[in-house]
C-alpha cells in the first residue's frame, strides 16, 4: 500500500464518458487490503483470546480425558489427535499454544518479546528430540505410542530412526546431548556463553588491543540507511579502528597509546526491531501509514528511517486520490511517539537532509562513551591532514565526526550547565595537543569557572597560565588584537597572503616561523556582563580578521541569550555547537533552528558546519583527567624547557589594571553613537575633566576604537561602525524572539 504513487482511480475504458466523473469502485484486492487494515487493529486480540481458550479447553480435555463433560464431538477427536501424535508432549504443546495467545494479547499494549527465528527452530528441535527420548524411556513400543503414552507416534518414529543409526544406549545418549544442546541454543545460553568467553579473552589480552568494533549498520528488512555526509561513503572501515592499519605518526608527537580506547555497548537487535514496530504501530494508530526502512545505531541514539506512506483522500472532483503523508504530520507526533516508546526525549529530523525519509532519533537503553583515540585513528580524521583538525565525537550512525578549525575558522559552543561544554573544550584542546608541537601551536585559555581548564597549566603550548580573573582576561583580548595587527604587518612586509604562505617563505629563508594561536574562552557570559562593549568589539574584530594571521577562537557560554550571543558575535561565528538547552528559543539563538532542546545532555550535541549548513547530531568525545595528565607530562618531558615564560599580555594587564578607566565602556558607546571622538566631547558628555578625557582618548586609540590624533582641536577618526546596524540587528533579534 505505502509504496504506490499518487494516482486517480480511472474508470473502465469502455464505460460511458459521463460516468468518469463518478468515483470508481475499488478493486477487490484494495477492498481486501482495507478489510485487513481494519481487522489488523483487533486481529491480535481475537487471535490471543482464541489461542488462550483453545489451550484452556485442551488442558481440561487432557486432564479429564475419561470424564463425561469433556467428551464431545469436537473435543474428543482433538485430544485423541494430540495424545496419539505427541504423547505426553501434548502438555508442552498446550503450554506453547497458551504462550502464543499471551504474546498476541500483549502485542497491542506493551512491547512484545520477540524470539529470533533460529532460537525458535532450536526450541522446536529440542521438543521433538525430547519426544524421542520419552519413547526410549517407555521401551519404544508402538502400542504405547498409539495409546497416547510416552512421545506419541512422532516420538516413537524418531526414536526408531535414531535407533537405526546407533544401537542403544548410545542412541539415548546422543538424543540427550542433542536435546540439551538445542535447548541451550533456543534459550540463548550459547550466545551468553560466547559473549562471556569473548569478554574473558579480551580482558586477558589487555585494554590496549581490546577494541574490534563492528560497523553498527544492520539491515532492517531489506534496506539500510547510507552513511551521513560527514562520514562519507568510504568511512565504514573507520569504526574498525582496532583492525585498520594505524596511521604513521610523527615521532615528536605524543603516541596514541597515551589515550584510552573505548568499548562500546551494542543495543540488542530485538529491541531495535521492537522499537521499529512500535513506531509503525503508533503512527498507524494516528492514521499515518509509514514504514521503517532502516536504522543507524549511534553511541547515544538510534535513528530510524521512516518512509511516509500514502493516504486516500477525496479530491475536489470527488475522485479518490492517493496523497503522500506530509512530513509535518509525523513531526507533530513527537510527544505521542515519545510516550509510546517510553523515551525521555525524542528528536525528529523531517526530512533527513538529502534523503527521502524522516529520521526519528530514539535514545539507546545504554549509551556508549566516545573516546578520543578511535576518532583520532580513524580514516576520516586522517583525511583532514590539517594541524587544526578536531575530533568532535561520533554521529548517529557511530561514524567519527570531525572538523577543521582552520576552515571554520572560529567555533561558538553553547549549552546549559552540565551539558558537556567543558568536556568538549577539554577534548578539543587534547586533540590539538596530540597533533601539534609548541613551535606549531600556542594556546591561550580564559576560564572564569577556574576549575575546568587549569589542568592544562604547565603544558609548553600554553601562553602564560590559564587566566581565571576577569580583569586579566580583558588584557588577553587586547593582546590578541595587538598580536593580530602585528602579524598583519609582518605578512605585508613578507608579501604573504596568510600565515601558511608566510611560514613557507620563512622556512625557505631558514628564518623562524610563527605558531598558530588558538584562544579558548570557557565562559563568555561573565566577560560580556562586566565589559560588554570591549568584549564584543574585541571578539568581533578578531573573528572578522584573525583567520589569515593564524589566530582562531573557541568561545563557550551557558547563557545562549541575545545579550551574550549578540547578533554581531553570531554573524562572525558561523560554526556552532549546541549542547542541550532549556528551550527552543535558546536553540534558535544558537543554531537558528530548534532541536537542541530535545538533546539528552552529557555530551549529546548538534553541530553546524558552515560548509554543510544543517545541524548534525553527535555524541561528544570524553577525555578523562588521567589522559590529560599523561599528555601534559609527555610534553613537559619531551619539549625543550626554557625558563618559565611570562604571559605576553602581562604588560597590558598591568596597564589595564593601573590605568584602565571604568568609563571606557561608556566612552566607546558614546563614540560609536555619535561617530565623533574628541576630548571636549568626552568632557561635555561624560562630565569629566580634560586630563581624564585625554587619557580616555589614548585608551580608545589603544583599543582600536579611534584613529591617531590629527592635530589639536580636531576630531579623531572613529574606526567602529555606527551602532545603527547593530541596533537594527538586535531589534530584529528581539522581534524574532517575540515571534517565537
Ligand atoms: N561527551 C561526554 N560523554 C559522556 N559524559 C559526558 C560528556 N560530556 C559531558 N559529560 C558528563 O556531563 C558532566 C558535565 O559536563 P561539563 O562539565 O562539560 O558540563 P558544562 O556544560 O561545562 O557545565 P558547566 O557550564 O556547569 O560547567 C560531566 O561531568 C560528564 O559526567
Amino acid at each position: 500500500m505505502s509504496g504506490c504513487p499518487s494516482r486517480k482511480r480511472s474508470a473502465p475504458p469502455d464505460s460511458i464518458p459521463e460516468s468518469s466523473d463518478l468515483p470508481a469502485s475499488p478493486s477487490w484486492l484494495e477492498r481486501l487490503a482495507n478489510y485487513w487494515l481494519h481487522f489488523d487493529r483487533f486481529g491480535w486480540d481475537v487471535a490471543g483470546i482464541f489461542l488462550l481458550a483453545l489451550a484452556l479447553i485442551s488442558l481440561l480435555g487432557l486432564v479429564g480425558k475419561s470424564w463425561a463433560p469433556f467428551q464431545g464431538a469436537v473435543l474428543s477427536p482433538w485430544i485423541t489427535f494430540l495424545t496419539r501424535w505427541l504423547g505426553w508432549g501434548s502438555y508442552v504443546a498446550v503450554l506453547a499454544i497458551a504462550y502464543g495467545g499471551f504474546l498476541a494479547l500483549q502485542r497491542r499494549t506493551v512491547r512484545p518479546m520477540r524470539i529470533p527465528l533460529g532460537h525458535l527452530l532450536a526450541l522446536e528441535g529440542a521438543y521433538f528430540s525430547l519426544l524421542a527420548l520419552m519413547a526410549y524411556f517407555g521401551g519404544n513400543l508402538l502400542s504405547r505410542a498409539e495409546a497416547g503414552l510416552d512421545g506419541g507416534i512422532i516420538g516413537w518414529g524418531m526414536a526408531y530412526l535414531v535407533g537405526l543409526l546407533l544401537p542403544p544406549p548410545w542412541s539415548t545418549v546422543l538424543l540427550l546431548l542433542i536435546t540439551l544442546l538445542l535447548l541451550a541454543i533456543g534459550l540463548g545460553l550459547t550466545n551468553w556463553l560466547g559473549r562471556w568467553i569473548e569478554k574473558q579473552i579480551l580482558a586477558s589480552e589487555g585494554e590496549e588491543n581490546s577494541i574490534s568494533e563492528e560497523p553498527d549498520e544492520k539491515p532492517l528488512s531489506e534496506e539500510t540507511i547510507p552513511a551521513t555526509q560527514t562520514a562519507g561513503p568510504d568511512t565504514k572501515a573507520d569504526s574498525l579502528s582496532g583492525l585498520s592499519t594505524p596511521p604513521v605518526r610523527n615521532p615528536v608527537l605524543p603516541p596514541f597509546n597515551l589515550l584510552s580506547n573505548e568499548t562500546s555497548a551494542h543495543p540488542d537487535e530485538a529491541v531495535i526491531h521492537d522499537t521499529a514496530m512500535l513506531i509503525e504501530q503508533t503512527l498507524a494508530e494516528f492514521g499515518i501509514p509509514a514504514r521503517v526502512v532502516g536504522y543507524r545505531v549511534g553511541p547515544t541514539v538510534t535513528q530510524y528511517a521512516i518512509e511516509p506512506g500514502f493516504v486516500e483522500k477525496t479530491g475536489p472532483d470527488g475522485n479518490l486520490v492517493h496523497q503522500k503523508v506530509r512530513v509535518s504530520q509525523i513531526s507533530a507526533l513527537a510527544r505521542d511517539l515519545a510516550l509510546a516508546l517510553s523515551a525521555s526525549r525524542l528528536r525528529i529530523e523531517a526530512p533527513v537532509p538529502g534523503r527521502s525519509y524522516v529520521g526519528i532519533e530514539v535514545p539507546n537503553p545504554h549509551t556508549s562513551l566516545v573516546r578520543l583515540r578511535p576518532v583520532l585513528e580513524s580514516e576520516t580524521f586522517q583525511k583532514l591532514t590539517s594541524p587544526l583538525a578536531i575530533a568532535l565525537g561520533k554521529d548517529v550512525s557511530g561514524q567519527p565526526m570531525v572538523a577543521d578549525l582552520a576552515r571554520m575558522p572560529h567555533l561558538l559552543i553553547a549549552g546549559t550547565t552540565g551539558s558537556g561544554k567543558s568536556v568538549c573544550i577539554t577534548a578539543l584542546t587534547t586533540c590539538l595537543l596530540m597533533n601539534n608541537t609548541p613551535q606549531q601551536l600556542r594556546i591561550a585559555m580564559l576560564d572564569p569557572k577556574m576549575v575546568e581548564l587549569v589542568r592544562f597549566n604547565g603544558v609548553p603550548h600554553l601562553l602564560g597560565k590559564v587566566e581565571t580573573e576577569q580583569e586579566r582576561m580583558l588584557g588577553v583580548l587586547k593582546w590578541a588584537l595587538m598580536e593580530m595587527d602585528n602579524r598583519y604587518r609582518l605578512l605585508e612586509e613578507a608579501h604573504a597572503r596568510d600565515l601558511v604562505t608566510f611560514n613557507r617563505k620563512q622556512e625557505r629563508k631558514k628564518l623562524p616561523t610563527l605558531p598558530r594561536i588558538v584562544l579558548i574562552i570557557d565562559e563568555l557570559a561573565d566577560l560580556m556582563m562586566t565589559s560588554p562593549e570591549q568584549t564584543e568589539h574585541s571578539l568581533v574584530r578578531l573573528a572578522q580578521l584573525a583567520r589569515a594571521t593564524g589566530i582562531h577562537l573557541v568561545v563557550a557560554t551557558q547563557r545562549p541569550s541575545t545579550d551574550v550571543v549578540t547578533g554581531l558575535i553570531k554573524a562572525n561565528f558561523p560554526a556552532r555547537v549546541s549542547f542541550a538547552v532549556a528551550s527552543s528559543v535558546d536553540s534558535r539563538v544558537i543554531l537558528d533552528t530548534g532541536g537542541a532542546e530535545t538533546l539528552l545532555g552529557h555530551g549529546d550535541m548538534l553541530f553546524i558546519d558552515p560548509e554543510v549548513g544543517s545541524p548534525q547530531r553527535a555524541q561528544g568525545v570524553l577525555v578523562t583527567d588521567a589522559e590529560v595528565e599523561k599528555l601534559v607530562t609527555f610534553w613537559q618531558k619531551s619539549a625543550v624547557q626554557g625558563p618559565a615564560e611570562a604571559a605576553p599580555w602581562e604588560e597590558l594587564v598591568a596597564i589595564e589594571g593601573d590605568k584602565s578607566d571604568e568609563m571606557l565602556d561608556q566612552a566607546i558607546q558614546l563614540v560609536k553613537r555619535t561617530q565623533r571622538a574628541s576630548a571636549s566631547l568626552l568632557q561635555r558628555r561624560l562630565r569629566i575633566g580634560y586630563p581624564r578625557a585625554a587619557r580616555l582618548l589614548d585608551e580608545l586609540e589603544a583599543a582600536g576604537v579611534v584613529g591617531p590624533s590629527v592635530g589639536s582641536g580636531k576630531d579623531r577618526e572613529v574606526l567602529l561602525p555606527n551602532d545603527d546596524d547593530e541596533e537594527d540587528d538586535e531589534e530584529g533579534m528581539q522581534d524574532y524572539n517575540k515571534e517565537i
